[in-house]
């Protein structure tokens, strides 16, 4: 892959300023983090700048703060997160440049660790103004970006800096982009992607780009509905994008000319109501009740998607199968994972997962940590698998 440099090229670092692009954007109930996860993810980073003596100066958006400053997206909020995560201090700045920050960098010793305030409380963070740019360089001597999961954004923090300052891949940003490029950029072939979830319509550019890209593409969740009713199977209640039944078929024509195998359900598991617990049924996809939708795929299309992954030497999955949330209708989706974690673990499958509701299903399944890589990417992860030039990303591999 083409080289980006990382925290091995660091020399010296002893009492300089790092200023560090981490994803501190995690979910908050009751003024409490509830997943670090992503807090995790940065730490190595984090700790080791600050073993080899560096002023570490995390900066991170919170939310989509549309006023300048509110309490609500204040990070003060995922501070004492962060400080439990690090089992270290971390001072708190009530502004990301200007005096205020400067203030507590020139107070924080060699090996300290501060964090500034939400980058998004200024107009200039997501426009990428390079008068807020310059304003937040000039707080640091190097720049780090551990932020995979906002590398789609060519913001002041993720893209800008890079230009201003010497810059840098942090720990999590290496692995990302490793466990990627294994994934879809030289893959060991055959490649099976899984994309499932709600609708087509999010992931058109998504299909699109993979169809070209994969030696078989298995379609589940809600989207199976749309391709199925293409095929012109009926699916009776079904949540299903009639309208884009042509968009379907031109991705079904691609898929084709490209040598790509489209993997559809053969049956389903059908209830009357979205609900936990709902009465439900398995029947053939050719024989869906016209009053019943499909909420999971059924035991026989679990298999084939198994025998899928069993063939595969990597695996790229998006999207769940079914509507996992709700019981029984998780039940494809926690096979196929568990599947896909037991032919990872038996070194026989390079296995990279990403998305939010896919590691919502990982997590659920119980086998998270069990692939080679899940990411902890949303948007960025989608944007990669549509592939699509990070802006983030590219910075880093413009500028090494
Ligand atoms: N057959 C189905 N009918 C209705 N909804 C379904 C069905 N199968 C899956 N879903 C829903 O799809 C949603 C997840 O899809 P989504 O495309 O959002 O996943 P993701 O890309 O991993 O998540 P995110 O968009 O948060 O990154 C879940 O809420 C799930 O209930
Ligand atoms: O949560 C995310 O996916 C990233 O932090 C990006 O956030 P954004 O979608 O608000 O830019």
């Amino acid at each position: 892959m083409p080289a980006f440099k990382t925290l091995d090229d660091l020399s010296d670092i002893s009492g300089k300023r790092v200023l560090v692009r981490v994803d501190l954007n995690v979910p908050v109930a009751d003024g409490k983090v509830t997943d670090a996860t992503r807090i995790e993810r940065v730490a190595p980073t984090i700790k080791e700048l600050a073993a080899k003596g560096a002023k570490v100066i995390l900066l991170a958006h919170f939310g989509r703060p549309k006023d300048g400053p509110t309490p609500e997206f204040s990070l003060s909020i995922v501070a004492p997160a962060v400080e439990k995560v690090l089992g270290a201090p971390v001072a708190f700045a009530a502004d990301c440049i200007g005096p205020v920050a400067a203030d507590a960098i020139a107070a924080l010793p060699a090996g300290g660790i501060l964090l500034l305030e939400n980058t998004r409380f200024h107009k200039g963070e997501e426009k990428n103004v390079p008068e807020f740019v310059t304003a937040l360089a000039a707080n640091g001597d190097i720049y780090v970006n551990d932020a995979f999961s906002a590398a789609h954004r060519a913001h002041a923090s993720t893209e800008g800096l890079a230009h201003h300052l010497p810059a840098y891949a942090g720990r999590t940003m290496q692995a990302e982009l490793e466990a990627l490029e294994k994934g879809l950029g030289n893959p060991q072939r055959p490649v099976v992607a899984i994309v499932g979830g709600a609708k087509v319509s999010t992931k058109i550019d998504l299909l699109s780009n993979l169809v070209k890209k994969v030696d078989a593409l298995v379609i589940g969740g809600g989207m199976a509905n749309t391709f199925l009713a293409a095929r012109g199977v009926d699916v009776g209640k079904s949540l299903c994008e009639h309208d884009l039944a042509d968009t379907a078929s031109q991705i079904m024509i691609d898929a084709a000319a490209a040598g790509c195998a489209i993997v559809l359900p053969d049956d389903g598991v059908v209830a009357r109501e979205f609900k936990a617990g709902a009465a439900n049924e398995v029947v053939a996809i050719d024989a869906v009740p016209a009053d019943a939708m499909i909420l999971d795929v059924g035991p026989k299309s679990i298999d084939n998607v198994k025998a899928w992954i069993s063939r595969a030497e990597t695996l790229v999955w998006n999207g769940p199968l079914g509507a996992f949330e709700i019981a029984p209708f998780d039940t494809a989706t926690v096979a196929a994972a568990k599947h896909a974690a037991d032919c990872t673990k038996a070194g026989k499958l390079v296995s990279v997962a990403g998305g939010g509701d896919t590691v919502a299903a990982l997590n659920h399944a119980g086998v998270s940590d069990d692939f080679t890589y899940v990411s902890t990417a949303g948007g960025a992860f989608l944007e990669w698998m549509e592939g699509k030039e990070l802006p983030g990303v590219a910075v880093l591999l413009q500028t090494a």
